[in-house]
């Protein structure tokens, strides 16, 4: 279903944080501490020594975790998720970590997807969020989902993704070029169109990333452009900047390469907007139908040949010919924030990407028809030919695409409530097994159970009716 994403899900015998533990060799399967059961007498004096040993580091180590768990309790009374800070800090733990390197090889993909994470900001940190995003590796990164459960216990769900490259908080701008726009910069020379954008959550750093410092033109540019205030970003763009540096001969129209680079308005939520006025709205609507059509365009490269759906949006029409052509190559940048109030947006920012990459993996068909060179008349905005019929069409093929989209992560989310609830379910059935169970705190919990598994499956009811509906008026 997700190639690239794997979760791991809380069984019903590991620790409630969802941290790997190792067995040790002295206990049996249950965790119970076998060497204590056994007569050590008997055992040769080395043996004892080692035994002794292990004894000791055991019960040290069982030591600095509680003192780490006091320390942070005492340290962080006021914070409600100390709990998850002390979890994440367990997982890393238990992690090795083989961040990326300046001397680390460039990847030479037509498609490249990569993700970087910012550090937490003065306000997240004012917040006491915590920073659930761990980059164990050049390549990957893992999601700590903060999770509650109906007898609120709280969990975390770790989901693990894979990029070609994944950019720490430690990463400044001069590396992430290294591995990003510098190996595009010979494709514009080779005739070829170079593409390299940013895609992530309002604030999460896109212009932080594309812009720099605002100077070489840029700065110019910038003046035009719309921002306005989010919930995320007081400074937010509320537009998209195409930068395009364009290469031809003297005096001819034809282009010789280009290289565009873009930093795209911020993918907010429709919940995100629901107290924001009109304009804003609208704002958000239009910035979400057009990333949902580069989403779309960047497919159809990556199916060389296949229709190119670039009238779906205004971003797409002007970035057109950066989707065709054997030499086209393009880099997507996608930003997450590291606090856990941005969760939900950094995991649709990766599932976004994740699904780029999917698709390119995916769609890899034989490419018949190249088409020619192009020409600046081809691309100018009054030359950009729009048939309202086909424009109509592909809107709605949007539409689909995009509940289609929404279906399947209801329906994902459905498949992962059952698993949990199937567990929960049996635990509770059992519990009432037991003597003098407490039958009122019985009853609620299933109820309590119950309405959560109805909730989830009638919000996936109503995806499911969209979608057909959208389907049977196709
Ligand atoms: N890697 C980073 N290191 C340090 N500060 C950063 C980093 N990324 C972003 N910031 C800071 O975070 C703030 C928000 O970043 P930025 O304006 O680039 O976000 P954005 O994604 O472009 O937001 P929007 O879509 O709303 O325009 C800025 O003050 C920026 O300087």
């Amino acid at each position: 279903m997700f190639p690239y994403l794997i979760e791991e899900r809380e069984s019903k015998n590991s620790p409630k944080n969802g941290t790997p533990r190792r067995k040790s060799l002295e206990e049996d399967n249950d965790g119970n501490d076998l060497v204590s059961r056994l007569d050590t007498n008997s055992f040769s004096p080395r043996y004892q020594k080692l035994i002794a040993k292990s004894r000791d580091e055991r019960r040290q180590r069982h030591a600095d975790e509680k003192a780490l768990r006091d320390q942070l309790l005492h340290l962080e009374q006021n914070n409600p998720y100390w709990e998850f800070a002390q979890m994440i800090c367990e997982f890393r733990g238990g992690l090795e970590f083989r961040p990326l390197r300046e001397s680390d090889s460039v990847i030479e993909n037509q498609i490249t997807v990569c993700v970087r994470k910012r550090p937490l900001n003065d306000k997240e940190i004012k917040r006491r969020e915590v920073d659930v995003i761990s980059v164990p590796a050049k390549n990957q990164l893992v999601v700590h989902e903060p999770k509650q459960k109906v007898d609120l216990t709280k969990y975390l769900e770790n989901q693990h993704f894979r990029f070609d490259y994944v950019f720490d908080e430690s990463c400044n701008n001069d590396l992430i070029y290294k591995f990003t726009a510098r190996p595009l910069v010979k494709t514009i020379f080779e005739g070829g169109m170079a593409t390299c954008f940013a895609y992530g959550q309002t604030g999460s750093g896109k212009t932080h990333t594309m812009g720099g410092e605002f100077k070489e033109l840029i700065q110019k540019g910038s003046v035009e452009r719309t921002s306005g205030q989010t919930s995320a970003n007081s400074n937010s763009s509320r537009s998209h900047a195409v930068f395009q540096i364009i290469l031809r001969k003297n005096g001819s129209k034809t282009i010789d390469g280009k290289f565009s680079l873009i930093d795209l308005a911020g993918n907010e939520r429709g919940a995100d907007n629901s107290k924001s006025n009109r304009q804003t709205r609208i704002e958000g609507a239009d910035i979400n139908k057009s990333l949902l059509a580069l989403k779309e365009c960047i497919r159809a490269l990556g199916r060389k040949g296949a229709h190119l759906p670039f009238r779906g949006s205004k971003l797409t029409q002007v970035l057109r010919d950066s989707f065709i052509g054997e030499k086209s190559r393009t880099c997507m940048i996608a930003l997450i924030s590291p606090g856990n109030f941005s969760v939900d947006h950094s995991l649709n920012t990766l599932r976004y990407a994740d699904r780029v990459k999917e698709l390119i993996a995916n769609d890899n068909l034989d490419n018949d028809e190249i088409p020619n060179a192009i020409t600046e008349d081809d691309i100018s905005e009054e030359n950009v030919d729009i048939d309202e019929e086909v424009l109509k069409a592909e809107e709605k093929r949007l539409q689909i695409s995009s509940l289609e989209w929404e279906l399947r992560e209801s329906q994902r989310h459905v498949i992962q409530s059952c698993v949990n609830f199937h567990d929960m379910a049996c635990d509770l059935y059992n519990s009432a097994e037991e003597n003098g169970y407490d039958q009122q705190h019985y009853a609620k919990k299933w109820r309590n159970l119950l309405h959560e598994i109805v909730d989830i499956q009638r919000g996936a009811l109503l995806k499911a009716n969209e979608f057909c509906t959208a389907l049977d008026g196709h």
